[in-house]
């Protein structure tokens, strides 16, 4: 596998002793587990062999799922939501729902419990009336009130088309080995279940059967996926910064915090790249914004918003910084025609390809953005395939578990999640709720 690099613009990437003692500390939170807050939580620094017991399990189910339904409804929120969904979205056709069966590579794959959105869930259950549907349905805590809504309505949905023993069949719950509410319910239904691992909080299990088994249905290669991760873990497992460009990019956005920089906006030039962006969201805003502390992950799709808020970007106030994710090797491109008279006068790119477009509108954006006082991090990835994708995640999960730790919270927990969920509960009238 090729390496992803870092380059960085208007950032130095060389950095000061007083830095190293820090990441040294930081650095044997992660690797020594113990006497940090959160390190009941390094679950996910392992990822599971490729060839592991866990990985035919989910081969076997994804094959399962693939035999038996035209669709895979993936029922889940957060952490138990969008890593799958990016995954997804990166690897495969860009309209691949739409596709006709035998070109899709597996059923079709929609996701709900990520809304309470009457509409979403009505539309979407009125185009699976005559569809074979397999349900997975993720939750690590088991009572999050959007999935639980979502799959008390599926469920229901689900017995009156195959009557409660074939329903059981159909689904699949992601759960907790133990706990919570999903596991008493898959217990007492007889659901088939894959168990996420206590250790690892929801917006680091992507390379659990959280993510995997979605992604696995899709026809996506998550051996492959989890080779790159375990790769990736082997790479960024050494302390020494200059040598480390995950480090070297958490060090990085501490010291831009430090210089004012308090927003961090993921760029990417792909539209397949966006539900990666919200992962990267979550995983970032979770884990570090908290005590008042955090760098406000935000995201952007260029060329896209270069047409909106690409203005502020250039001339608003300086308190941000971009990460631009840039895939080196686009796997298919378009070749742009001549055209008789030249009308739309865009003959002088005849013969060049989008890509190339792509690639200059990329240099464009960066050296103005760069002259804007916009520091810029880049990101080389070789070419999105499973296993470079499965780096990716593996590189974002360990660089935000060390800059929480640079910048001195806890990375692994979500105190400020909770405020509005029991309000919630206290306006919906759940008893044993107070505001
Ligand atoms: O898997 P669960 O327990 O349903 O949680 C879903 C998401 O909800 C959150 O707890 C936030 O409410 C996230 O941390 C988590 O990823």
């Amino acid at each position: 596998m090729s390496k992803i690099r870092l380059e960085a613009t208007a950032i130095d990437l060389r950095f000061d002793e007083s830095i190293l003692e820090q990441v040294q500390q930081a650095h044997d939170y992660l690797h020594q587990n113990g006497g940090s807050a959160g390190h009941g939580f390094l679950g996910w620094i392992d990822p599971p062999a490729e060839s592991g017991e866990l990985a035919e399990e989910l081969l076997g189910a994804a094959a399962y799922i693939r035999g038996k339904a035209d669709v895979l409804l993936v029922i889940g929120i957060g952490g138990s939501y969008a890593g799958g969904r990016a995954g997804i979205e990166m690897l495969t056709h860009p309209f691949r729902n739409q596709l006709p069966p035998e070109q899709r590579n597996g059923p079709e794959i929609y996701f709900l419990g990520q809304n309470l959105s009457a509409s979403y869930i009505k539309g979407l259950l009125s185009i699976l009336e005559d569809r074979d549907v397999i349900v997975n349905v993720i939750s690590k805590s088991g009572t999050t009130t959007e999935t639980a809504i979502a799959f008390r309505i599926v469920l229901g949905w689900m017995h009156n088309k195959y009557g409660a023993k074939e329903t059981a069949r159909r689904i699949i719950a992601t759960t907790d080995r133990s706990k919570g509410n999903l596991r008493r319910i898959s217990e007492a239904g007889d659901y088939r279940t894959f168990d996420i691992p206590e250790d690892v909080a929801g917006r680091y299990s992507v390379l659990t059967p959280v993510g995997l088994l979605p992604m696995a249905v899709a026809g996506i290669d998550i051996q492959s996926m989890l080779r790159g991760a375990r790769d990736a873990r082997d790479q960024y497992s050494t302390c020494d910064l200059t040598q480390n460009i995950c480090y070297q990019y958490a060090v990085a956005r501490n010291k831009l915090l430090n210089q004012g920089k308090l927003i961090e906006i993921l760029v990417s030039y792909e539209p397949g790249m966006a539900l990666f962006a919200e992962w990267w969201k979550q995983l970032f805003g979770e884990s570090e914004g908290k005590d008042g502390k955090g760098i406000f992950p935000a995201s952007v799709q260029f060329t896209t918003d270069l047409h909106s808020i690409g203005q502020y970007v250039q001339q608003g106030p300086r308190h941000l910084f971009e990460t631009i994710l840039w895939v080196e090797d686009a796997h298919c491109n378009v070749e742009l025609p001549e055209l008789a008279g030249d009308p739309d006068e865009l003959n002088y790119l005849a013969g060049k390809t989008l890509n190339f477009v792509n690639e200059q509108a990329f240099f464009g954006a960066l050296q103005a953005h760069t002259e804007g006082d916009v520091p810029n991090l880049v990101l080389r990835i070789p070419r999105l395939d499973a296993q470079h994708v499965g780096h990716l995640f593996y590189f974002f999960e360990k660089a935000c578990a060390l800059s929480g730790y640079l910048l001195g919270v806890n990375p692994f927990d979500q105190p400020g999640v909770e405020m509005s969920k029991r309000n919630m509960f206290k306006l919906l009238g759940k008893s044993g709720s107070t505001l």
